[in-house]
Order: C-alpha cells, then sequence, then structure tokens
C-alpha cells in the first residue's frame, strides 16, 4: 500500500505504532512475559516512574508504548518493561503490558460524574485518614469512602488524626461496630500498632486536606530513606497540587503506602446502592426472605433485615450504620 503522506510514514518508522492492517491478531500479539516488571510508584505528565523487581529495585522512568493503546496506568500497577531500563539519568523505558490488577479504588469526581476514574490498583487495604478536629471529622465523607473500599473490595482501617485536640471515642463507637478497625493517633502517639497493621501490605491512605496525613507519612517514613533519586522527585513539594497518588516504601520493606492528594469529594455513581450490602456479609446474610427489588433501607416493607434485628441474629446498631451509609449517600458532599 502507497502511504498517502509519505513523511509522515517516515516519521512513524521505529515507533511501536502498527497500522490498522498489520495490527496482530490477539493470538499473534507479542508476549511480554519475560520483560522485566515494574511496580508504578508515580506519574507526571505521561512519566511514570516504575520500580524494576530486581534485586536492587531500580527506578526507571517510562513512558506508555502505543501497543498499549488507551489502556491507563495507575499506580500500583505492575507493569511490563521494554526498551532502556538502565534507570540511568535521561534514559525512557517503555510500558508494554500491564498486569491484570488485584484490586482497582476508583471513584468519581461527584455522583452525577459518569466517569469512573481509577486512582490505585493492587492495593488491599484502605487507609481514611481522619482528623478528630481542626478540620472536624465528615461521617458522611467516612462513610464515603468507606463505600469505595468496600467496592474495590479493600480492607478498611479508620487513622483518627489530633487526638490530642478531641477525644476518638464517638467515633470509633460509631465505627467498630461496622467491623472497621480504628487506630488513633496524636503527635506523641507510638506507631507501633499502625505500623503492624500496614506491614506486609499495599495501603491506600486518603482523607481530606489538613488532617494530617502528610504529617503521619513523614514520621511512618523517614527522610533517610526516601530521599533517592527518582522516588524523590516524584515525592517532592508540590505534590499536593498534582492529582496524582504516590507509593512509597515503609522501611525494612515493611509494605507500602500510597499517599493520595487530598481528597474533596469521593463520588460514588460507579457504586450501585444494591451492591452496598455485599460489603457487610452478616447482613447480606439476612436479606434471603426480602422481597424482589428489597432496598433493605429504613421503612422497607418486609425487609429481612428488621426481622433479623427482631430475632437477634444481627445488632440493631450494625443494621443502622448500614442503613446510614446507603441513606447518605445522595447527600454527601
Ligand atoms: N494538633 C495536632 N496537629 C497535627 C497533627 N498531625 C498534623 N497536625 C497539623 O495539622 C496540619 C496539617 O497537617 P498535614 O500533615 O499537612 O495535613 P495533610 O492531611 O497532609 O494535608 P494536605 O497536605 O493538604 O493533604 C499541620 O499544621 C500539622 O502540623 C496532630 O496529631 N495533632
Ligand atoms: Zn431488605
Amino acid at each position: 500500500m502507497t502511504p498517502r503522506y509519505g513523511v509522515r510514514a517516515d516519521e512513524h518508522a521505529g515507533f511501536e505504532r502498527p497500522g490498522r492492517r498489520s495490527r496482530p491478531r490477539t493470538k499473534d500479539r507479542p508476549n511480554y512475559a519475560d520483560k522485566p516488571i515494574g511496580l508504578v510508584i508515580g506519574m507526571d505528565r505521561g512519566r511514570f516512574t516504575c520500580l524494576v523487581e530486581d534485586a536492587d529495585s531500580t527506578a526507571v522512568v517510562a513512558t506508555k508504548a502505543r501497543v498499549l493503546g488507551r489502556k491507563g496506568v495507575i499506580i500500583g500497577d505492575r507493569v511490563h518493561l521494554d526498551g532502556d531500563v538502565s534507570g540511568d539519568e535521561g534514559t525512557l523505558a517503555r510500558i508494554v503490558d500491564v498486569q491484570e490488577r488485584t484490586s482497582v479504588l476508583r471513584r468519581t469526581a461527584d455522583d452525577d460524574d459518569p466517569y469512573e476514574r481509577p486512582i490505585v490498583a493492587n492495593a488491599d487495604q484502605l487507609v481514611i485518614v481522619t482528623a478528630l478536629a481542626d478540620p472536624p471529622p465528615r461521617p458522611g465523607m467516612i462513610d464515603r469512602i468507606l463505600v469505595a473500599g468496600y467496592d474495590a473490595g479493600l480492607e478498611p482501617l479508620l487513622c483518627l488524626t489530633k487526638a490530642d485536640l478531641a477525644s476518638p471515642d464517638e467515633l470509633r463507637e460509631a465505627y467498630e461496630p461496622l467491623g472497621v478497625r480504628v487506630v488513633v493517633i496524636d503527635p506523641e502517639a507510638d506507631l507501633a500498632p499502625i505500623r503492624e497493621l500496614l506491614t506486609g501490605r499495599m495501603s491506600v491512605l486518603v482523607g481530606h486536606s489538613g488532617v494530617g496525613k502528610s504529617t503521619l507519612v513523614n514520621r511512618l517514613i523517614p527522610e533517610a530513606l526516601r530521599s533517592t533519586g527518582v522516588v524523590n522527585a516524584v515525592t517532592g513539594r508540590g505534590r499536593h497540587t498534582s492529582t496524582s497518588a504516590v507509593a512509597l516504601e515503609l522501611p525494612e520493606h515493611a509494605g507500602w503506602v500510597i499517599d493520595t492528594p487530598g481528597v474533596r469529594s469521593f463520588g460514588l455513581s460507579h457504586v450501585k446502592p444494591a451492591e452496598i450490602i455485599h460489603a457487610f456479609p452478616d447482613l447480606a446474610a439476612q436479606t434471603d426472605s426480602c422481597p424482589r427489588g428489597c432496598t433493605h433501607e429504613t421503612g422497607a416493607v418486609g425487609c429481612g433485615l428488621d426481622a433479623a434485628v427482631a430475632a437477634g441474629e444481627v445488632s440493631a446498631d450494625r443494621v443502622t450504620s448500614y442503613r446510614r451509609m446507603v441513606a447518605n449517600r445522595h447527600d454527601w458532599e
């Protein structure tokens, strides 16, 4: 075939840009299994910082290869890298494939936003950082993040900061019945309990701006340990103005924390109300007798949850908490 624009054809020579006709069929797709794997720990304007899973954990900067098409790459992704993976200054590798994700934390900008925005891949724990004062806690926001976490299959951990300013009791009483683990932090707090809860896990930290998330991350990960090369470049100042998250390794390879920029809203239009019940297995088990299409909300006629409470099968508190979460879904800011 004669290219219509010879110049353009030349321009793309050497690029991985198979034309429509030459695009390999699925079964002929190149196999990237032998390419080095990297963990995506930072991203900035189309450049991804990846830690190669080799003995030195080389930090490599990479771009998305054409073969990826519109496939997105997010923090926490494990990707196959091609090209220059030396990590030497000025070099650029290419991300040629994204491994299947074990989890995806998404949010929508608000509840009317039809676009899901995946923010973090492969995490297994969601740490909701909430100040007990200054700024005051917003249970609606906590509930919202909990739903997003349950939806993504992440285990929630409520981290209450600034305990020197206000008591954690009320929030503890509200969330522990939901099965949410709670950890309390103040400036003098011993961090051993939270370190233990973070060990061996990939934890996403979310919370409103000003709750003390950076303070906590800096205490957990002393400067010396994250002042290396590219990693530092992505964790440096100005991070809060970025829209992207960043993954940081805990000392002694104890696990990863993914710091996300202060979230103002946590839209949940991608979460179907009927699915929220599945985040509460003990309650879901009591809904078999519900009428078809039961919303399980307060006042739902014939709802099995009311029967279960009456029969002492589940605690009224827990049902109330669940219903609050569903009811608030529409007016969470
Ligand atoms: N009293 C008290 N103040 C704290 C505590 N932790 C953090 N702060 C203060 O709260 C303010 C906000 O803390 P940051 O760590 O910057 O909060 P952040 O959540 O990272 O906020 P963004 O960077 O905007 O996302 C700072 O002035 C901290 O010194 C705490 O446990 N107690
Ligand atoms: Zn029901």
